[in-house]
């Protein structure tokens, strides 16, 4: 009775420990507090366990027995230790989030130092711990449990692995042991595990989108637009990357028979300053969910007498003159060029033009959005100047967006909506976002029904887009097959993944 109690008691433990994991319920906060919830369960699991069983008699050994199961949980910690510094022990415990929320809340695929042998050396080494100190009814119950425990938080683990790393963490699981390191144990993975995310099917693998699958049309709303309404199969659903935190969950649904993936760029309620938006993980997990084209919706200050305040432009060109994001998937370890000579999708811009028409919306095709940094407005100097270069709007959004769209092989088109003239113009000496928002309502609502009227336009494309969207990394990728970094071609499987399968 003791032992079954006991016994529940980790299977509590364990269900909420892997339940909760990687959730960001609390942003920055999240590991830290998932920490605390952990370590408070198992002080108490710890506690019942001690007064249950903790005043029986130890077991009757041999001392050689004895000793070598010393020697077993001393091995356990020795493991346990040389491997911490293997780990990026902030990110683990939560410091790193509270200081960089922008960075990925887990570190990236490791397969160095320990790693080379096993693939989860912690875990190894917990186990000999736990089994080292079963000299008694209480340590042999422990033992159980907790191994019990971590064989099935180890296959759920690897569940998100594989959907987050793909083939590069497939190849490393046939290549490396869990545990044990003279034997690959294929250990199995359970049919479901909580909290895996719905972008893993069967054994592992990750659906990833491209040019020839089903249009999914994804549409990044900016200020103003937190929300799509007349969806049908409407569901929330938080989606993760390699890349870090999202702005906020993604809303799935269908509008007139085409599937649609919806995200607000700032978080519902407009948390996100500009310079904070995690593009990379915003565009990345839109590929994860299916996105094939993704329409941006953004509100812009106009550079252009002949543009005011309510117009639609259909951007074409951009001058990116923000500086402190960071602007590529690729990295040192796997290197791409892609051409931004056309920074948006002609033939989505045919279907957003063909919307606007039909749905009575005065749509100018073609513009050049200048992105600045912000979060500040621009000065009249600087307005002037962008004047001069022929710009014709002016926001803070749409790069690195639409350079990470080109990346990942997506159809981008972005819908500029004029909220304002910008500080040159005489009669609007400076800008203000109240004035703004009064815009935006307005503009909001015709925003909406461009994507009502454009989402069954989509689903016409029987092919990847002629405009070579989705193609976009063919010839991109510079670096050598033996150079490159498994890490990071691991992070990049949705991203690049139909190039570096091949
Ligand atoms: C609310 S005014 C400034 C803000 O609005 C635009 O955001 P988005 O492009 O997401 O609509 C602009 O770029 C600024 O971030
Ligand atoms: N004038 C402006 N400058 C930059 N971003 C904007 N978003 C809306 N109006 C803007």
């Amino acid at each position: 009775m003791d032992h079954a109690a006991y016994g529940l008691a980790w299977l509590v433990f364990g269900l909420t420990h892997s339940a909760l994991a990687g959730r960001t319920w609390f942003g920055r906060w999240s590991r830290i507090v998932y920490n605390v919830i952990a370590t408070l369960q198992f002080l108490a699991v710890a506690a019942l366990g001690a007064k249950l069983l903790g005043d029986r008699a130890v077991f009757v050994m041999p001392e050689l027995a004895r000793w070598s199961l010393g020697v077993v949980h001393l091995m356990g910690w020795g493991i346990v230790l040389a491997s911490a510094r293997f780990y990026d022990l902030g990110r683990l415990g939560g410091l790193t989030q509270l200081r960089h929320p922008e960075l990925a809340p887990d570190e990236g695929l490791r397969t160095d130092g320990p790693h080379a042998r096993l693939r989860h050396p912690l875990y190894a080494g917990a186990f000999l711990i736990l089994w080292g100190a079963a000299l008694s009814p209480l340590g042999l119950a422990t033992a159980c449990w907790g191994s019990l425990y971590l064989l099935i938080g180890t296959a759920c683990e690897e569940h998100r692995l594989l959907r987050r790393y793909g083939e590069a963490y497939a190849e490393y699981r046939r290549r490396v042991p869990a545990f044990v390191p003279w034997r690959g144990l294929p250990l199995p993975l359970p049919p479901f595990c909580p909290n895996t995310s719905p972008a893993t099917k069967g054994k592992g693998e990750v659906i990833m989108a491209d040019g020839h699958s089903t249009p999914v049309l994804g549409i990044i709303g900016g200020s103003g637009v937190y929300d799509i309404d007349g969806l049908t199969n409407k569901e929330w659903r938080r989606i993760e990357s390699p890349f870090g935190a999202t702005s906020d969950e993604f809303l799935f649904g269908e509008l007139n028979g085409q599937k649609l993936v919806f995200l607000p760029r700032h978080g519902r309620g407009h948390r996100i300053p500009p310079s904070e938006l995690n593009f990379r993980a915003n565009i990345d997990a839109m590929k994860r969910a299916g996105v094939t084209e993704i329409l941006s919706v953004s509100a812009v200050g106009s550079l252009k007498e002949e543009l005011p305040p309510g117009t639609f432009v259909i951007v074409d060109q951009f001058i990116d003159r923000t500086f402190a994001r960071t602007k590529s998937f690729f990295e040192t370890g796997l290197v791409a060029h892609v051409s931004m000579a056309h920074p948006v999708c002609g033939r989505l811009g045919d279907l957003v033009e063909a919307a606007a028409k039909e749905a009575g919306i005065i749509c100018v095709r073609g513009g050049t959005y200048l992105v600045m940094e912000g979060p500040q407005f621009s000065t009249q100097a600087e307005s002037n100047l962008y004047r001069q270069w022929g710009c014709d709007v002016i926001g803070m959004t749409n790069m690195p967006e639409a350079k990470l769209a080109r990346e990942a092989e997506m159809c981008y088109a972005s819908v500029a909506m004029v909220t304002d003239y910008d500080c040159w113009h005489p009669d609007h000496d400076a800008v203000t976002v109240d004035a703004i928002v009064k815009v935006l309502l307005a503009n909001a609502d015709r925003a909406r029904s461009l994507v009502k009227t454009v989402a069954p336009k989509v689903t016409g494309r029987k092919a990847p887009c002629a405009k070579g969207c989705h193609t976009a990394l063919d010839n991109a990728i510079i670096t050598h097959g033996e150079v490159r970094d498994p890490a990071v071609v691991g992070r990049l499987d949705a991203v690049a993944g139909r190039v570096l399968k091949g």
